[in-house]
């Protein structure tokens, strides 16, 4: 893992006009997240059956910038599947904030949710079979998320077949459009799943596991829808996925365990002054609002931390050492 290479430009000083432009722009109230497309903040679920409480998310917190492109890994268990059911309108949390596209999940009625489901989110569920209706082709699968919109908010007829080949034709569907989910493959079927969630035009588009199904190369063929959608239709993506490809192929990827975020891994690609573009990548830790840090486990196992260490403030980091006085 590298660091970034720190830039060594130094800026002109700035004017007194944007001094006090500045100065004003901090003091304007902002909303919460700036322009993000998805914030959470202190998010708990708790399920309780049979007297048996599990907290499947522990306070999480995450920011989703508009328009970016996210993995969300984890160990099975640690929240992943909750948190985008969440994200979806498909449940709700026990505590905490959670705000998609400007829309508070949990202030919402159930008439708001519903709308939220058809118009701000599209989500695309691991099993093939359950993401289109067996018995209309693909380009009636894409079609119906527009007519479930009603008429006052959606779409004239000539518009709503604009809509289909446009998406057909940006996934690179249009030979299946007269199809039926069974005379397709189960790649065709998420690139057809993929254009329905994105019918409508919604700002988000989560996916849970959408390659768990799929080889290795037809997994890689998905990918590239979901990279086609965030660039070409502007969709924010965030895809939970085992899939060490798809985590590795994005610029960002934020890992979850025990129901918090707990690190994320930044990826850029940088050009040095030959010209030569590589891939650049650098590992964080969640600091959380109370100052707690999760190390990776990685780590603390390289040099037998744990219970207690020593920190010293440096002038620009903080030092973590193992314990220098055991036993006390
Ligand atoms: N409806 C539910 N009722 C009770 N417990 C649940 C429910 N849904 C999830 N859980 C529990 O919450 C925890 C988190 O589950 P979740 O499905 O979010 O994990 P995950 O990271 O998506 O796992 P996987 O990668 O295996 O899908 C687990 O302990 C799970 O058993």
């Amino acid at each position: 893992m590298n660091s970034l290479p720190q830039s060594r430009t130094v800026e002109p000083a700035p004017s007194l006009q944007e001094l006090q432009e500045r100065a004003l722009a901090a003091a304007r109230p902002k909303a919460p997240g700036g322009d993000a497309a998805i914030v959470c903040d202190r998010l708990v679920r708790i399920f309780s059956t049979e007297g048996i409480e599990v907290q499947a998310l522990q306070g999480l917190e995450l920011t989703i910038q508009q328009g970016d492109l996210v993995a969300l890994v984890g160990a099975s268990g640690s929240g992943k599947s909750t948190l985008l059911t969440i994200l979806a309108g498909l449940d709700v949390p026990t505590a905490g904030t959670a705000t998609v596209a400007g829309r508070d999940l949990l202030e919402m009625s159930a008439r708001d949710r519903l709308r939220y489901r058809r118009e701000v989110v599209g989500f695309i569920w691991q099993q093939t079979a359950r993401n289109l209706l067996p018995f209309l082709t693909a380009a009636e699968n894409i079609a119906l998320p527009m007519q479930l919109r009603g008429r006052k908010a959606g779409l004239g007829s000539r518009q709503k077949a604009a809509r289909v080949a446009e998406l057909l034709e940006a996934l690179e569907i249009g030979d299946l459009a007269h199809r039926r989910p069974r005379e397709m493959s189960g790649g065709q079927q998420q690139r057809v799943a993929i254009a329905v969630a994105m019918a409508n035009n919604p700002p988000v588009l989560l996916a849970d596991e959408p390659t768990g199904e799929l080889d290795s190369e037809t997994g890689a063929a998905i990918f590239e829808a979901f990279r086609t959608v965030n660039r070409e239709l502007g969709a924010t993506v965030v895809i939970v996925t085992h899939d060490p490809m798809v985590a590795g192929e994005v610029r960002r990827t934020v890992a979850i365990r025990d129901g918090r975020t707990s690190s994320e891994v930044l990826r850029r690609t940088v050009t040095d002054e030959h010209g030569e573009e590589s891939v650049n990548e650098r590992e964080y830790v969640m600091l959380d609002r109370t100052g707690r840090v999760q190390l990776p486990v990685k780590f603390l196992e390289a040099l037998g931390m744990e219970h207690r260490v020593a920190v010293d403030l440096a002038a620009d980091h903080i030092e973590v050492r193992p314990d220098d006085i055991p036993g006390h």
